[in-house]
């Protein structure tokens, strides 16, 4: 266990409506408004925490999912270590949506291995009655897309919020446990003579 706390940035993308500002808001006050207002450009808010024995700042971006506003969210994306992909299971078009979040995330953030990198996909608002995506769907697109976890989340009722923010940070710390593990076999590697140690990454 290491006692110095990791700052790590996580990015909630989506489209507008489906409550992204409602679940960092939830996760980082506690405190949930029925009569939110869209966001405009980003908004970042940090909260500490610890998982699996590290401590970690998780600094929360929160940004605007209406089109108009891609020029004053796009230039945030780079330097974040894990995308949180939200749609809302009340509705589809958020839901089909996703790819073109993953794919401007890629991009913007110029991510060199999209294939490795940690997405976490959000279908929020399950307290709601009428639901337009089922979990299996939601699943089957995760499994299709790049084995990403997938959480169902309330802001509402504060289902899973915690959940999902801890399971961004665990997906970040087992890639970064992944690099520590090729870098520590490409070390022993510059050091002896044989080829063992190179078979990672
Ligand atoms: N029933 C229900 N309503 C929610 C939930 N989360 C958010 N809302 C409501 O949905 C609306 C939109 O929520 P926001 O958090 O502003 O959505 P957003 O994704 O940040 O939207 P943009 O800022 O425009 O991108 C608000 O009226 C929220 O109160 C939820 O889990 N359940
Ligand atoms: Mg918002």
């Amino acid at each position: 266990m290491s006692g110095k706390s990791l700052l790590l940035k996580v990015i909630l993308l989506g489209d507008g409506g489906v409550g992204k500002s409602s679940l960092m808001n939830r996760y980082v006050t506690n405190k949930f408004d029925s009569q939110a207002f869209h966001t405009i450009g980003v908004e970042f808010l940090n909260r500490d925490l610890e998982v699996d024995g590290r401590f970690v700042t998780l600094q929360i971006w929160d940004t605007a999912g209406q089109e108009r506003f891609k020029s004053l969210r796009t230039p945030f994306y780079r330097g974040a270590d894990c995308c949180l992909l939200t749609f809302s299971v009340d509705d589809r078009q958020s839901f089909e949506n996703l790819s073109n979040w993953q794919k401007e995330f890629v991009y913007y953030a110029d991510v060199k291995d999209p294939e490795h990198f940690p997405f976490v996909v959000l279908g929020n608002k399950i307290d709601k009655l009428e639901r337009q995506v089922s979990t299996e769907e939601a699943r089957a697109w995760c499994m299709e897309n790049g084995n990403y976890p997938y959480l169902e989340t309330s802001a509402k009722d504060d289902t899973n919020v915690t959940v999902a923010f801890e399971e961004a940070v665990r997906q970040v710390l087992a890639v970064e446990e992944q690099l520590e593990h090729c870098m520590l076999g490409h070390t022993v590697d510059l050091h002896s003579s044989s080829k063992s140690g190179s078979s990672c990454c």
